[in-house]
C-alpha cells in the first residue's frame, strides 16, 4: 500500500517514518514551520535506535498528492482538526479512498464515514513528542506503537488485513480487531487523564482528580451503553510490548504538547468534552469531566503555563 499520513506530527511523524524506513511509499501531510523543516531537512524521526532523516514527499493539502489505487490515507491530526482536513480530502482525493482515523477519541471515525463510506479506526498505543518544527520523537523501543485496526462501525476486511500486514513489517504491533470501537473507549478513559496531566501542577491532588475524571467517564459510557473492553482485556493486550527508551525524559501526552507548543487549541473537547457529551446525551452529570475541560480551555484561551492550575482547588469545589 502506499499512505498519506494526514497530520505528520507526533504520531504521524513516528508512524509515515517508520513505513518510509520499510520502505514504503509515504506522503506526509503537514503545515507551517513543521512543513517547511520536512521540505528543507526531510523529516526527522528520532527512534531508538537513531535519529533518522525521512526524505518522502511533503504538503499541506491533498490537492498535491498523486492518488493512486493502492493509497491509504492514515488521517493523524487531532480530534478538532479533523473536519478542516477531512474537507480537503473529501475535495481532493478519491472517494472510495481507504481513510483511517489514528487519533484518540471516538469521534473522527464517524466524521469520517459520512464522507468516506471506507473507515476505520485505529486505537493509538503510541506515546510520542512533537514538540520541535521538522522532528518527532517516538518514546518507546524497540516497538514503537501497537496500533490495532478495524473498520468502522465494526468488522475487518482485506484493507484491515493489508494495513495491518504492513505496520507488523515495519516493526509496529497491530491486530485487526471486530469490535475497535470498544478498544478505542478503553483508550478514551485513559486519555481522561490528558487534561489533569496537561493543566495542573503534578502531584496527588492531580493524580486524584485524574482517576475520578476516569471513573466518571467509566459510568457514563456505561449509562450511554457504549461497550468498552475491560481494564483487564486492554493490560493483557498490551502486556510488556511498549517499552519506554531509557535515554528519554518524560515530557508530557498530547495535550500536554498543544499548551506546550501554544498552539492556542487542544483536543480537551473530544477527550474529557467526550464524556461531558455522552452525560449530556443520556442525562448523566459530569462534573469532573466538565472541570477539566473547562480548565484546559482556560489555559489555551489565555495562554497560560501548563500545569500551572491547582487541582487541589478543584477537588475542593467539587
Ligand atoms: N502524541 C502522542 O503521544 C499520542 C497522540 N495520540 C493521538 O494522536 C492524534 C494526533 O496527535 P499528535 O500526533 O500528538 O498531534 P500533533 O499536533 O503532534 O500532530 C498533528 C499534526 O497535524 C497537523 N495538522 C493539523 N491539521 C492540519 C491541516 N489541516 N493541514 C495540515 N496539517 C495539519 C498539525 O499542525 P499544527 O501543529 O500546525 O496544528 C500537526 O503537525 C490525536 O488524536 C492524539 O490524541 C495518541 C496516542 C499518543
Ligand atoms: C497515552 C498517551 C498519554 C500516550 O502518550 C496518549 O494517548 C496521549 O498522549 O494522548
Amino acid at each position: 500500500m502506499r499512505y498519506v499520513v494526514y497530520g505528520a506530527g507526533a504520531v504521524g511523524g513516528v508512524v509515515g517514518g517508520t513505513l518510509a524506513r520499510a520502505g514504503h511509499a509515504v506522503t506526509l501531510v503537514a503545515r507551517g514551520a513543521h512543513l517547511e523543516a520536512i521540505r528543507a531537512e526531510g523529516l526527522v524521526l528520532d527512534a531508538g535506535d537513531g535519529r533518522h532523516r525521512i526524505d518522502t514527499p511533503a504538503t499541506d493539502t491533498a490537492a498535491e498528492v498523486r492518488w493512486t489505487d493502492d493509497t491509504v490515507v492514515l488521517l493523524a491530526v487531532k480530534s478538532h482538526q479533523a473536519s478542516v482536513a477531512l474537507a480537503d480530502l473529501r475535495a481532493h482525493a478519491p472517494a472510495d479512498v481507504p481513510v483511517v482515523c489514528a487519533t484518540n477519541g471516538i469521534a473522527t471515525e464517524a466524521a469520517a464515514l459520512r464522507l468516506f463510506a471506507r473507515t476505520y479506526a485505529v486505537c493509538v498505543m503510541l506515546p510520542a513528542t512533537h514538540l520541535e518544527p521538522g522532528v518527532v520523537v517516538a518514546s518507546c523501543h524497540p516497538t514503537p506503537a501497537i496500533l490495532d485496526i478495524g473498520r468502522f462501525p465494526g468488522g475487518t476486511d482485506e484493507t484491515t488485513a493489508a494495513v495491518s500486514a504492513d505496520l507488523g513489517v515495519a516493526g509496529i504491533a497491530s491486530e485487526e480487531r471486530d469490535d475497535i470501537m470498544a478498544l478505542k473507549r478503553r483508550k478514551l478513559v485513559m486519555n481522561l487523564g490528558n487534561g489533569v496531566d496537561a493543566s495542573f501542577a503534578q502531584g496527588e491532588a492531580a493524580d486524584e482528580l485524574a482517576q475520578r475524571a476516569q471513573e466518571e467517564g467509566e459510568q457514563v459510557l456505561a449509562a450511554a451503553g457504549l461497550t468498552v473492553v475491560t481494564a483487564a482485556e486492554d493490560r493483557a493486550r498490551r502486556g510488556s510490548i511498549l517499552q519506554r527508551r531509557t535515554d528519554l525524559e518524560r515530557r508530557g501526552g498530547s495535550t500536554w504538547q498543544s499548551l506546550t507548543r501554544g498552539t492556542g487549541d487542544s483536543e480537551i473537547d473530544y477527550l474529557a468534552g467526550e464524556v461531558v457529551l455522552q452525560g449530556r446525551l443520556h442525562g448523566v452529570p459530569t462534573p469532573v469531566n466538565d472541570a477539566v475541560v473547562a480548565a484546559t480551555r482556560l489555559l489555551t484561551a489565555t495562554g497560560g503555563a501548563p500545569r500551572s492550575l491547582d487541582a487541589g482547588e478543584v477537588l475542593a469545589r467539587l
